[in-house]
């Protein structure tokens, strides 16, 4: 068949594919009006088609079992109603673009050829065996991503099909018609991939499903039981590949795991809303996503001020910041001091638990001292949260019998007037109740015993939820007993226990302390662990510290973790450590590297890759051409600014819709929107606050830009003062990797020598001077 018949012939199956889709539309349409219909004759009958009799307690069991029945058959209808209106979204997308590959297979043993499309969803044929369309994530689609035409081999169930695969073709579907179509090998389609990736920039980020490339496609489908940890260059599309999995494992364990067993955190709260449109895009519900922080927030918020990281970030980038901080930062993100807090645990045992008086209006119940000899009176065998727990029964006894003492007390007979009405309402409702049951009775006396009763167990409930907490064990003093501990025995780190003390007593938690104090809380009050998340997703990985990745283990004991992350863009002092950087304790972890980036032009790949030295040398870039970047050196700020509003304009006149400014710092970030502002640009400013991504010309600070793209970079002062530590050759590098087409460094003075070291072949270089006026 020629190129063009076959192509004649592609083009009609589209369109009767195409037809098929709007016919089962329209079919559903009328179903999902009449579902509606029958919605609401639902909620107007809902109590005609229940029984509801409460006299005898027959009756009442009866009304139970038939509200049971009913609210049973509403769930199902709900779950039915999710399913129809989630198979429209995909029959609306699949009209649009039905598959985007083919694959011809034949089975070894067989002759016959299996002709497979390969879309965002399946659609069975009018047989209702056949398909039209295979998902994406079918076990024999996985053939598209792995292979080139040739030996195959897909895994279905426990076995391994073998065969050969005739043919591997690509489509570019628009709007429900065929405008063009490739025959590829390997990679899928460059030329695909090409198109996709010369695109501008958006407010969102795309699925990939089209253009999964092998190395991706292996991490997306690993599903071995041990952590996964992805290694992958900037740009080599780690959060694409885990969005991906995502979607994947769910469509894999779908009827056994929801999106609400899954969480994805990342690194800030504007990249939440980067990505919110990936995983609706392929089918899925949204998975719980979050920031480390705000998980600590969660937890700790109501009791200390816990310190942002970008706050933690701009003091550890400040010039004046002290040692003892930047020690701190070190220190608390290891597992060596998660061990010492462990150790210390052990101990606790023995000697050290500190407690709380307990208290009702002044009066202590149980004091301090009476609750740590009711703690030490076990043996020391027997574990701590077993020893709290009887703790908790025992003390709740002691309340409950305090709590009818008070029902002589003065006091109350004049705070029952400060019940409400409904109160008073409930209590008369009790007392008719009793008269039918005692043959004697003194209203007034029992109404107002029945009141002062109510009334305590409101007073006391406040008590017994603290209580039942654990809040009688004082974990903030007992931290701070650990913390002297560890100062006596080791001179070294004296200074930071004081440090850390004295931020405790005052309510506050370095972003460094959080975790630490959370785990040593945890573990003390009893591990809240949460077995019914299956998978953890930890995106800019390198970012976390050991500690905080211990922590997440433990809190999750039932999950896969997997890890993405490059530790290139390691921003934070405690992730430099490049031995201790994205490891799990676990160490049976399987590791994946992806090396190719596909982000960025070839000439912004081979020069940025630049700064990593030898390291670099293993990136590579996708082939797509572009400018070579521009690296401006200027005497001083004011050059800079005006500088920086060339680019601008340059960019802009080009047709890019999303423009940076990266900054090292917010303090940076804030004076040049100040005075692009003063120059009349039209600028916004991304601070933590930001959740939401507009077009346009962006300042933001290098540690809000993680994980996001832009068609073009301006880096805000590139200069050897600013970047020229290790932490900053990495927030360099992680800025000017943002950049998809066209890249501009601009500093004041001189430049990192990991730049001056770069052939300038790689790079466009100017020194600006300014000519004096005489
Ligand atoms: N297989 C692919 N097909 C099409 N586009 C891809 C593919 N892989 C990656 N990309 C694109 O490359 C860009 C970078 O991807 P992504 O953000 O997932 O990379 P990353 O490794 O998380 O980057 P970084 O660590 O630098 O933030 C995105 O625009 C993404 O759509």
């Amino acid at each position: 068949m020629s190129e063009k018949e076959a192509f004649y012939q592609e083009k009609s199956r589209v369109s009767h594919v195409v037809h098929y889709i709007e016919q089962q539309l329209k079919e559903l349409n009328q179903y999902i009006k009449r579902l509606k219909g029958d919605v609401i004759d639902l909620r107007k009958d809902f109590f005609d088609d229940v029984t509801v009799n409460l006299t005898e307690a027959d009756d009442a069991i009866e009304t139970q079992a038939s509200l049971k029945q009913q609210a049973e058959f509403l769930s199902e209808r709900e779950r039915n109603h999710y399913r129809v209106y989630n198979r429209r979204d995909q029959l609306n997308r699949l009209k649009d673009k039905p598959y985007f590959g083919r694959i011809d297979f034949i089975e070894g043993g067989e002759t016959e050829t299996e002709v497979i499309y390969i879309g965002t969803s399946s659609l069975l044929k009018e047989n209702e065996e056949d398909f039209y369309v295979y998902d994406w994530r079918a076990p024999i689609s996985s053939m598209y991503y792995d292979f080139a035409p040739g030996a195959a081999h897909y895994q279905a169930l426990e076995e391994t099909v073998q065969g050969e695969m005739t043919l591997k073709r690509q489509y570019v579907i628009k709007q429900g018609e065929l405008e063009g179509m490739f025959d590829t090998g390997l990679t899928i389609g460059d030329g695909l991939l090409q198109k996709v990736l010369g695109e501008t920039a958006d407010t969102r980020m795309k699925n990939i499903v089209a253009t999964i490339q092998r190395e991706q496609n292996q991490i997306i489908r690993h599903e071995k039981r041990k952590p996964l940890i992805v290694r992958g260059v900037a740009g080599s599309g780690k959060t694409s590949a885990a969005l991906q999995r995502i979607a994947y494992l769910l469509y894999r364990h779908r009827g056994e795991m929801t999106s609400d067993q899954m969480i994805l955190f990342s690194p800030n709260p504007l990249f939440n809303s980067y990505v919110a449109r990936v995983l609706p895009e392929l089918g899925e519900n949204q998975v719980q996503q979050m920031t480390f922080y705000h998980h600590i927030e969660r937890e700790l918020g109501n009791r200390f001020v816990i310190e942002s990281p970008f706050d933690q970030m701009e003091i550890a980038l400040s010039e004046t910041v002290e040692p003892v901080r930047l020690q701190n930062m070190q220190v608390k993100a290891t597992t060596a001091y998660k061990d010492l807090i462990d150790d210390f645990l052990h101990t606790l045992k023995g000697s050290g638990m500190v407690f709380r008086n307990i208290r009702f209006r002044d009066v202590v119940i149980l004091s301090k001292v009476e609750l740590k000899k009711y703690f030490y009176q076990f043996d020391d065998e027997v574990p701590i949260q077993e020893r709290l727990e009887q703790m908790r029964r025992y003390i709740l006894r002691i309340i409950k019998a305090e709590q009818k003492r008070y029902l002589d007390a003065e006091w109350l007979e004049s705070e029952i007037e400060l019940l409400d009405l409904s109160d008073f309402q409930e209590a008369y409702k009790k007392l008719e109740a009793e008269h039918d049951q005692l043959d004697w009775f003194n209203d007034d006396e029992r109404e107002r015993e029945l009141l002062k009763t109510r009334l305590l167990k409101r007073l006391f409930k406040p008590l017994i939820q603290k209580v039942k907490r654990l809040t009688f064990v004082d974990t903030k003093k007992t931290y701070v007993r650990f913390l002297d501990q560890w100062a006596v025995t080791d001179q070294t780190y004296q200074e930071i226990a004081t440090y850390s003390k004295e931020q405790i007593r005052d309510n506050f938690l370095s972003y460094e302390d959080a975790t630490p104090f959370l785990y040593f809380e945890r573990v003390c009050l009893g591990f809240d662990e949460q077995r019914s998340i299956k998978h953890v997703i930890l995106d800019e990985a390198q970012d976390y510290s050991p500690f905080q990745i211990a922590y997440l283990e433990r809190m999750y004991p039932a999950s896969q973790l997997t890890l993405l992350g490059d530790i290139n863009q390691s921003i934070y002092l405690h992730s430099l450590n490049k031995e201790q950087t994205l490891k799990p304790e676990d160490s049976q972890a399987d590791v994946m590297e992806l090396l190719k980036s596909y982000r960025s032009t070839e000439e912004i790949v081979n020069f940025t890759k630049q700064f990593l030295g030898a390291e670099g040398e293993k990136i590579k870039p996708f082939n797509r051409k572009g400018p070579l970047p521009e690296v401006f050196e200027v005497e001083h700020q004011a050059m800079m600014n005006y500088a920086i509003f060339d680019q601008l304009t340059r960019y802009e006149k080009e047709g890019y819709q999303q423009i940076a400014v990266i900054t090292k710092t917010m303090q940076e970030a804030t004076r040049v929107y100040d005075w692009l502002k003063q120059h009349k640009r039209e600028v916004s400013l991304v601070t933590s606050e930001t959740h939401d991504f507009e077009p346009g010309i962006k300042v933001i600070p290098v540690y809000l830009a993680k994980g996001i793209e832009f068609d073009a970079v301006v880096v805000y002062d590139a200069s050897a003062d600013r970047y020229q530590t290790a932490l900053g050759r990495h927030l360099l590098y992680t800025a000017a990797t943002r950049a998809m087409h066209e890249l501009t460094l601009i500093s004041v003075g001189e430049l990192p020598r990991f730049i001056t070291a770069i052939d300038t072949t790689y790079f466009h270089y100017r020194k600006v001077i300014e000519i004096q006026k005489s």
